[in-house]
């Protein structure tokens, strides 16, 4: 690419180049180009003997005369100085030539005359555009080999309002920001120049549109800053065989003068002009010299319309020059010498300029190809110093895929075990010959295996995950194993453990039922809930125990067998049902103990101080303290007693103990002592007054140890739901095999065909979603990634990939989570594993996140519909939070899902577009919306080390 001609003069004194992305257009930094040019005096100057001021010692210095001499003045330097018998051709020559032409190669470039009024600004700017039109023109001729393209818009700022001067009767003009291309104009009018001789006709349109009026000091005033853009955009002829093609604009600037009422005896309309003139130009002063200190804090850019436009030209991408006008005159050196401070100001401002290539599709493939050309010659390059990151990074590679090929390999050892066990039980079994030569399904087997690098994390297990690990082990081989007996030994031993949950649930409900009923918590509904629980959770409990063992596992002992899981399903489900309705009553409370402040209340408490006697020797007084602070005495000891009996293998009914345990202990010890404090005050000798007192602050105590301890009963109700949900899940799997099994078995004995026909997709998709979605449950994955796979993937065969790769990853998420130290948080402890509270950390904040675009992307009549819908109360605080809490909790309810997707995709403005969604879905854990990755989500992908 030819570069236009160099300007005569040397460039600016700090220019440095900027690397740039490899191939594509570098950035330069350098100064703002500062010109100064002085008129001449004018006649009414001469008449009125005016004196000149200023002496111009060089081509770069300028001073003021000093008639006393008593001091000598300071010399102001600039890129040059103008005398007044300089041509405005050698002020566009030496001040602007190189920048405006910079245009011609792609670079945005920005010439505009500063100066007080009369300075000689649009006598400057009118020589200035002439010669680059030009030049340009000149340019266009002299380069037969690229296309250009000129065309020009014009706006003038008027009173601050901006103007089509090609279309005027647009009215007012709006800005706008635009990410890429920043203030942009809406809507203003843009012609194509035809050639040299149309655009001089559609600027003087522009200039005859132009606010103009008579001051005092000139008689033809400009009255508003105008701008004249025009726009070249150059691309090399096809035939030459060349890539790249240009876009920039040249913007002339002519600004209103700044004047002093007082020196152009203004009024009315003229010095509401004059004051906007100033305030304008007062923002572009401060915008230079906050620019110019170097200082990159706050820049005022948009305080004025003005910097506004101008904003790429003053410490942006664009080449700039600025040509300072002055009078020569001694009646305007105050003016002259802010003039010369602003020049000084704008000397220092440094603007990155950019080259803007636009390259085509064909261009870019082109590109690409040579770069991956010059790659692979790198590649083939003995010369290692070159390359020797890309080798070790090749090595790296190599070595995944070796691991990847061993892994495969056990992978099909595993298989084939499966298989010729399944042989020895069909011969054992008698199956007819022609039988099925498959093991388990390789979907189920799939879906509940294990990656073997897991193998690397064995040595670094301590002795008290042993056992967890044991189980898993078993179970891993239990999934490869195609004997139904083990898998209705595991199915047996889920729900022994869900016996041992029902009857933890019981228990700490018995307890919350006791204490409400003690102390008189909670309105009548809720204790007729509560009793109403008690009794169906008793029912569950009796109805769940079945005493035999099942050694057998033949076909009807299968059958049987799958049908009570399938009850057993619908009992579990009840159950969260009614943890549910537990859950309600204790959100009831909490709000009922949150507005207690109400002002009957109030009262209430002014009532009970003047009465602080009769309630402090009451004989429940003490009952009345004691019980918030140790919830569970009637029943801790006995439920102690039973843990400790407890076999050991039932590691996850410990934990929910220890925690219940663990939650009574803390509240019960914090409220002892305080309570302690209190009662010992109580006994000794005091005041009223002092009584009063302390009877208020045992009401407030026992306030907060009730709000306590209905806080642990929510916790713990929680954590049940989600232990409720992982055995349901781990059931369902295993049902989930069973079934594949029986189904197998059946066929082969029906069907004399070897082969095994695979389920159709359409059965398969349904299924592996309802997986995904529960593990997605399970493992706390981001809502927004949800949203986006479950409204991307609708069951088309393309999505098949898709499925197989998110099922095999959350699977084993699942596991690693669980093998962290389970995965739900209930199980945790007091230091939850990092992955998993991280995890739900990110959940809390992008529903948080998400709560906050609930009133920007949903109109109020929609929200109205919403909250009715999703049972948020129509009065309450954090209306938001609650409908957005409530998305994506029901992994077993498809149209809740479905539902939730939807809600979610509107406050994320998700659309479903094939185009990229797949990608996104491969290649983008991130959250769209935010550019820091989920800590949840991130973490899963650096486990899976994606
Ligand atoms: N270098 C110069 N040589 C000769 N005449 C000049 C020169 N500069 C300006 N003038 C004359 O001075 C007068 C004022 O110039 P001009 O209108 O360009 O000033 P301005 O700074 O644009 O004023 P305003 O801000 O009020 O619009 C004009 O008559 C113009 O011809």
């Amino acid at each position: 690419m030819e570069t236009p001609p160099p300007a005569a003069t040397p460039l600016s004194k700090m220019q440095r180049n900027l690397s740039g992305t490899p191939g594509g257009p570098k950035a330069r930094e350098e100064k703002i180009r500062v010109t100064v040019r002085m008129r001449p005096l004018n006649r009414k100057e001469q008449a009125m003997y005016d004196l000149i001021a200023w002496d111009c010692l060089d081509e770069h210095t300028i001073v003021f005369k000093n008639p006393n001499q008593e001091r000598p003045a300071i010399p102001y330097t600039f890129d040059k100085v103008f005398a007044p018998a300089c041509s405005t051709q050698k002020v566009y020559e030496e001040g602007a030539k190189d920048v405006a032409l910079s245009a011609l190669s792609g670079i945005n470039a920005t010439i505009f005359a500063y100066g007080q009024t009369n300075s000689g600004k649009t006598f400057t700017m009118r020589g200035v555009t002439e010669s680059a039109i030009k030049d340009i023109y000149e340019y266009i001729k002299n380069t037969p080999e690229r296309d250009f393209i000129l065309r020009i818009s014009a706006l003038e700022i008027y009173n601050e309002t901006v103007i089509d001067l090609l279309k005027r009767e647009s009215g007012p003009l709006r800005l706008l920001d635009d990410p890429e291309k920043g203030t942009i104009v809406e809507k203003l009018n843009e012609e194509v120049a035809k050639d040299g001789q149309h655009l001089r006709h559609l600027i003087g349109i522009c200039e005859a549109q132009r606010q103009v009026g008579e001051t005092a000091l000139n008689d033809k005033s400009s009255r508003s800053h105008q701008i004249i853009r025009l726009t070249v955009e150059s691309s090399l002829r096809e035939s030459s065989g060349h890539v790249k093609s240009y876009i920039a604009s040249l913007n002339f600037v002519d600004l209103a003068g700044s004047e002093r009422i007082s020196q152009t005896n203004t009024c009315g309309a003229r010095m509401k002009e004059g004051s906007h003139i100033n305030r304008s130009l007062l923002t572009l002063a401060s915008v230079i010299r906050k620019l110019s200190g170097g200082k990159r804090g706050h820049i005022p850019y948009r305080d004025s319309k003005l910097t506004r436009i101008l904003q790429s030209s003053l410490g942006g991408n664009a080449r700039t020059a600025i040509i300072c006008t002055i009078s020569p005159s001694l009646s305007h050196v105050e003016q002259t010498r802010n003039t010369l401070a602003f020049a000084n100001s704008a000397k220092e401002v440094i603007n990155t300029a950019r080259v803007n290539m636009v390259v085509s599709n064909k261009t870019l493939v082109r590109q690409l190809q040579k770069e991956i050309a010059r790659l692979e010659g790198e590649l083939r390059s003995p010369d290692l110093s070159s390359n020797s990151c890309l080798r070790s990074l090749l090595v790296e590679k190599e070595l995944k895929i070796q691991q990847m090929e061993r892994d495969m390999e056990n992978l099909r050892r595993q298989r084939d075990l499966a298989q010729s066990q399944l042989d020895l039980e069909r011969r054992s079994n008698k199956v007819p010959k022609g039988s099925n030569d498959y093991g388990p399904s390789s979907q189920v087997v799939r879906c509940l295996s294990f990656p073997e690098e897991k193998e690397s994390a064995k040595g670094k297990r301590t002795p008290e995950r042993r056992e967890t690990v044991g189980r898993q082990a078993m179970l891993k081989s239990l999934l490869a194993s195609p004997d139904p007996s083990i898998l209705v030994g595991e199915i047996r031993k889920l729900e022994n453990r869900q016996l041992q949950l029902c009857e933890d649930a019981n228990r700490a409900l018995e307890v919350l039922h006791k204490d409400f009923a003690t102390h008189k918590l909670g309105d009548q509904e809720t204790a007729e809930t509560m009793s109403k629980v008690l009794s169906e959770i008793k029912d569950l409990l009796a109805a769940s125990y079945t005493p035999e063992e099942i050694v057998t596992a033949d076909k009807a002992d299968l059958v049987e067998k799958i049908t009570q899981l399938k009850n057993q399903g619908n009992t579990i489900a009840s159950l969260e049902r009614k943890l549910e309705n537990v859950q309600k009553s204790i959100d009831k409370l909490v709000s009922a103990f949150s507005s207690d402040e109400t002002p009957e209340n109030k009262t209430r408490l002014r009532k009970k101080k003047i009465l602080p006697f009769a309630l402090s020797n009451s004989p429940h007084m003490q009952h009345i303290i004691r019980a918030p602070c140790s919830p569970l005495s009637s029943t801790r000891k006995t439920m102690e007693h039973e843990i400790e009996n407890r076999a050991p293998e039932n590691n996850i009914g410990v934990t929910i103990s220890d925690t219940f345990s663990k939650l009574h202990k803390d509240t019960s010890r914090k409220h002892d002592e305080s309570c302690d404090s209190i009662l010992s005050r109580e006994g000794s000798p005091a005041t009223r007054q002092s009584k009063s007192v302390s009877v208020k602050k045992i009401q407030k105590m026992f306030k907060n140890a009730a709000e306590e301890n209905i806080r642990s009963f929510r916790v713990y109700v929680t954590e049940l739901k989600e232990l409720v949900a992982k055995l349901h899940y781990q059931k369902q799997l295993l049902v989930c095999q069973v079934l594949e099994l029986e189904a197998n078995k059946s066929m082969n004995e029906e069907n004399d065909t070897p082969d095994r026909s695979p389920l159709p997709w359409h059965i398969l998709f349904e299924q592996q979603r309802k997986q995904i979605i529960m593990l997605w449950h399970l493992c706390h994955i981001s809502l927004v990634h949800r949203t986006q796979f479950y409204l991307l993937l609708g069951g088309d065969p393309s999505d098949q990939i898709y499925m197989e790769v998110e099922l095999r990853r959350l699977t084993w998420l699942e596991q690693h989570l669980a093998e962290l130290g389970n995965a739900s948080p209930a199980l945790l402890g007091d230091e939850p594993a990092s992955s998993v509270s991280a995890s739900i950390r990110a959940l809390r904040q992008e529903r948080e996140y998400l709560a906050k675009k609930v009133n920007t992307k949903l109109t109020a009549e929609e929200r109205e519909v919403l909250y009715a819908k999703w049972e948020v109360p129509p009065v309450g605080k954090q209306r938001r939070l609650q409908l957005v809490n409530k998305l994506w909790t029901d992994p077993y309810n498809m149209q809740h899902v479905q539902e939730s997707a939807e809600i979610v995709a509107k406050l994320i403005d998700f659309r479903v577009s094939d185009e990229n969604g797949r990608e996104m879905i491969e290649l983008n854990f991130s959250s769209p919306f935010n550019k820091k990755s989920w800590a949840g989500w991130n973490f899963i992908s650096n486990l899976l080390n994606l």
